[in-house]
């Protein structure tokens, strides 16, 4: 299992070195392609019954992979027809190869083709692209969707960005992706991971050891990429190891603050303590037990909270769920968090902590001087990385997508940026990226954002001297969170979540020592 790192998300640069390094260790390249087009082949023989099949090849080696496709199906019996927009001439070694090695016609490229076909197998064009499909190759994929047949894909549906789950133009949904040795970050980001519909990923007979050589900068979220890290409560553990998580409650909506706090003490943080504003006091005293509620007096809760952050003993500190944005509040929002992040302290920013800098982002970056992480919706994104949607180099080449946005983000915060969605992307300021695929959509819930702040602050307070370390915590938050909403299942609300997490980790612990082996 270790160096298996099944999590490895390659670019198609990369890939294409992948494919060189098994080639230079040996794999011939007609291998590869005879493996490719077999695990595509398998992949319809087991999904599909018996029908007729157009297989459509590409220029490249993707197209390559349709030819071995074409012939396996044919030779299982099913009536196969071929289509090739390409010429011989430019074709691979490899790919030539297997072009010769299919007895049927090739039929001509042109729309009549799709009459009488049941599936599609779309080999035209994968870790090649580099720009949006144009003229006969869009003309088809754009009948194919008016048609609506049913489409396997090789590699990634044509027309999908590999890198960025983009589509360059029209992309024609599949309903299965067959992709070879790992994934990319296109199948698993939004829109790419909804084109590419169910994803198997075939081993090819690439040599696992060629990933050393890459430098892999992102992976898709999964215990086995920080359970090394994760602060299991030791025998000896007084609740003081623990550590002791800040919150800051508003003075509204208290709802939210308090499912940070309750968040952070399920997810294990010796103690919580929330501090909130005396008006709101009483409300947050009675709603939480097992939570410590600090009172900050009227009109210098800034002060009162800096107060408090003289206890070291305070070793992560969360800001922003209800924190609060109208009028002063605004202004003591920010001088909350500014309070928090100058003591160098490991901090959560989330929601109004976030949009209370909206207009001078600067201000809060310039302030970020210890482990940081900030947790924004597209919308606080924007709003404290306003130029990060326009410049001309983001959008230059397509760089203006998720994975792209969040890296630079987090690398001009010095912070660990969680780009939330359905595809939240976790950067670290040193590059590395992970994209979690496990939140089902239940998690859009109001409120959910709250606990996930509440979980990562509460992982931060457990030993980030021993090691989770910002961009771990944040990973395994992020996970968490999207686990624990698996498994409650439908109507899920924010509350649920803290609740329902010892029944995930349990489940995790027991699951971890099959990792161990
Ligand atoms: N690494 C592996 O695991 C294996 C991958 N295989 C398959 O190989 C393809 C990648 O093959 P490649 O030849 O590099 O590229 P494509 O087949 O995706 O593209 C072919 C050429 O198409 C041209 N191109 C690009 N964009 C367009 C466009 N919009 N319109 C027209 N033509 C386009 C481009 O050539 P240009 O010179 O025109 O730019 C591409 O070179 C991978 O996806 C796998 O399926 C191996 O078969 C097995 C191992
Ligand atoms: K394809």
């Amino acid at each position: 299992m270790e160096h298996e790192h099944k999590q490895h998300l390659l670019t198609p640069n990369q890939m294409a070195m992948a494919d060189k390094a098994a080639v230079a260790a040996g794999v011939p390249a007609m291998d590869l392609m005879a493996a490719a087009g077999k695990a595509v082949a398998d992949a319809v023989l087991a999904r599909w019954s018996r029908c007729s099949v157009l297989v459509l090849c590409g220029p490249g080696n993707n197209g390559g992979d349709g030819f071995v496709v074409a012939t396996l199906l044919h030779s299982a019996g099913w009536p196969v027809r071929l289509a090739f927009l390409g010429s011989m001439e430019q074709l691979s070694p490899e790919a030539a190869h297997f072009f010769h090695a299919w007895q049927g016609d090739v039929e001509g490229y042109s729309v009549d083709v799709l009459e009488q076909t049941d599936l599609v197998i779309d080999a035209l064009f994968g870790a090649g692209l580099t720009r949006s499909l144009a003229g006969k190759a869009r003309d088809m994929l754009d009948e194919i969707i008016a048609r609506d047949i049913p489409v396997c894909a090789v590699d990634v549906p044509s027309g999908l960005d590999g890198a960025t789950g983009a589509a360059f133009g029209v992309v024609a949904p599949a309903e299965l992706t067959v992709t070879f040795f790992r994934k990319k970050p296109g199948h698993l980001l939004f829109p790419g991971r909804a084109l590419c519909g169910e994803l198997v990923v075939a081993d090819i007979g690439i040599p696992a050891a060629v990933l050393e050589a890459l430098d892999i900068q992102a992976w898709e979220n999964s215990p086995e990429l920080w359970y090394r890290d994760y602060p299991w409560p030791r025998l000896d553990g007084h609740k003081f190891h623990r550590g002791h998580a800040l919150v800051y409650g508003g003075e509204n909506m208290t709802g939210a603050s308090r499912l940070t706090a309750r968040g952070a003490m399920r997810i294990g943080a010796g103690l919580v303590t929330l501090a909130a504003p005396i008006k709101a006091w009483a409300v947050y005293a009675t709603a939480l037990t097992g939570v410590m509620v600090a009172k900050l007096e009227q009109s210098q809760e800034a002060e009162d909270f800096e107060e408090l952050l003289l206890d070291p003993r305070y070793n992560a500190i969360a800001v922003g769920p209800g924190a609060g944005l109208v009028g002063f509040e605004r202004i003591r929002t920010r001088k909350i968090v500014l309070a928090a992040l100058v003591t160098g302290r490991a901090t959560v920013l989330d929601a109004d902590a976030l949009s209370a800098f909206s207009g001078d982002p600067q201000t809060l970056l310039d302030a970020i001087v210890g482990p940081c992480v900030m947790t924004p919706h597209e919308g606080e994104f924007a709003r404290i990385f306003p130029e990060m949607n326009k410049s001309p180099e983001m959008n230059k080449n397509h760089r203006d997508d998720k994975l792209t946005r969040a890296r630079l983000a987090a690398k001009q915060s010095g912070a660990v940026v969680v780009l939330k969605g359905a595809d939240t992307v976790i950067a670290s300021p040193d590059g590395r990226a992970v994209i979690n695929s496990n939140a089902p959509a239940d998690l859009a819930t109001g409120g959910s954002g709250d606990v996930l702040t509440g979980f990562i602050v509460g992982l931060l307070s457990q030993g980030t001297s021993q090691g989770m370390s910002p961009f771990n915590a944040a990973a395994a938050g992020v996970w968490l969170h999207g686990e624990v909403a698996n498994t409650f299942g439908a109507g899920l609300i924010a509350e649920d979540l803290p609740d329902h997490l010892p029944k995930v980790l349990s489940a995790f612990k027991t699951r971890l020592f099959t990792f161990k082996k």
